[in-house]
């Protein structure tokens, strides 16, 4: 991953745009569906910009580009078309701790922007590193026919109700819980009766002081694409994470990002079975099936804990 991503907050974001253009525009109109402050430079601007002018959405500097004009600033876009300037631009910027986008340009670009789903307060956003754009464009295009428009209503409320869940639950695993079962609730993610579904739902949720432990055996495969749903649903549900030494990075990073993650060998075992007494849910990754592994398994069922084979 050569790209960082990162949202930043735009109620604290000085943005200068180089160019009056098209271009320059189009990134404009994109900055301003955020809170940031807008200021464009350029000798000549196109109707578009001036009508966001006039209705006192940017500010205006009626000149040609001045490397003083990055102070305070901590972005600045270019849309020239003059490539010597574009340089020019992205060497001072960088001197001045500046970071600066060349629009179509990754080589003059100290980032880069992504292609954006808004479901605002839910924004997905995403990239190839610069080598693919009409890729990025399709598999955009694709994922904005399957993410329901009712998404960001649903971010909103539980962001509203977070507080709540808090007083009701006091541990982490329990909100966490509480959670995955609301959103997992039919008619839920296309936005309907939330409130009250939410209220029954907090109302019967008990606090569960000792959780079940379960183990969720995954037979992993070769390929990543060859992984089952209800596989990958579980590995991201999963406390800790257990797996032979074989498996793919790939594979290994599809789990719980947050979740600990150890090698299966003789000198853990002990140790993640202790975890299960705990009433953990491990996740074993498991691609030989070795008498060790046979051996950890069934151990695993006579602590009582539930064992799942995906
Ligand atoms: C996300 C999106 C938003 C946006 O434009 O801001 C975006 N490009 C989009 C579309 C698009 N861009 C181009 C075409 C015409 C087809 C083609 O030529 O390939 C199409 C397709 C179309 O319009 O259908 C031309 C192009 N773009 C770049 C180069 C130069 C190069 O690759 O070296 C050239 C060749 C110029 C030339 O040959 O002269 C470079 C960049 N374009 C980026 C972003 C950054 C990398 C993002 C990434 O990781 O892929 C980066 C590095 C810099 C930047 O601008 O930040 C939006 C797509 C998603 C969406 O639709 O949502
Ligand atoms: N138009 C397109 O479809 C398109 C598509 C992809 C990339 N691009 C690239 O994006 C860039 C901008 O495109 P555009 O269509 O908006 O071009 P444009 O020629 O309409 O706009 C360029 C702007 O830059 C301003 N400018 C020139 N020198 C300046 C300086 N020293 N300081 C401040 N401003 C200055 C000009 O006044 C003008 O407003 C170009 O490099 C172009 O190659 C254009």
């Amino acid at each position: 991953m050569n790209y960082f991503p990162i949202f930043l907050d735009a109620k604290k974001l000085n943005v200068l745009v180089v160019g009056g253009g098209e271009i320059a525009g189009a990134k404009i109109e994109l900055l301003l569906k955020s809170p940031a402050t807008v200021t464009v430079v350029s000798p000549k601007i196109s109707a578009n910009i001036q009508a966001l002018l006039t209705a006192g959405k940017i500010k205006y500097i009626n000149d040609y580009y001045d490397k003083s004009m990055l102070a305070q600033k901590q972005l600045v876009f270019v849309a020239t078309e003059n490539r010597s300037l574009n340089e020019q631009i992205n060497k001072e910027a960088f001197e001045h701790g500046v970071l600066a986008n060349v629009v179509d340009n990754a080589d003059l670009c100290h980032f880069i922007t992504p292609a954006i789903i808004d479901r605002s307060p839910m924004v997905f956003a995403m990239i190839s590193s610069g080598q693919s754009p009409v890729l990025l464009r399709y598999w955009r295009e694709k994922l904005e026919t399957i993410i329901p428009q009712s998404l960001g209503k649903l971010a909103s409320f539980a962001g509203q109700k977070r507080q709540a869940v808090k007083d009701r639950f006091t541990n982490f695993t329990n909100r966490r819980v509480f959670w995955e079962s609301f959103f997992s609730k039919t008619g839920i993610e296309q936005g309907e009766d939330l409130e009250s579904a939410f209220n029954m739902q907090l109302e019967n949720s008990e606090d569960v002081t000792s959780t079940q432990a379960e183990l969720l055996v995954i037979n992993t495969p070769d390929h990543p694409d060859l992984l089952t749903l209800g596989a990958v649903r579980n590995m991201q549900k999963a406390d800790n994470i257990l797996h032979d030494v074989e498996v793919d990075s790939v594979i290994i990073d599809l789990c719980r990002r947050d979740a600990p993650k150890a090698a299966f060998n003789e000198d853990n075992i002990a140790e993640t079975l202790s975890l299960l007494k705990q009433g953990k849910r491990v996740c074993y990754l498991n691609t030989n099936q070795t008498s060790q592994s046979h051996e950890f398994i069934a151990a695993a069922k006579e602590l009582n804990c539930q064992v799942f084979c995906f």
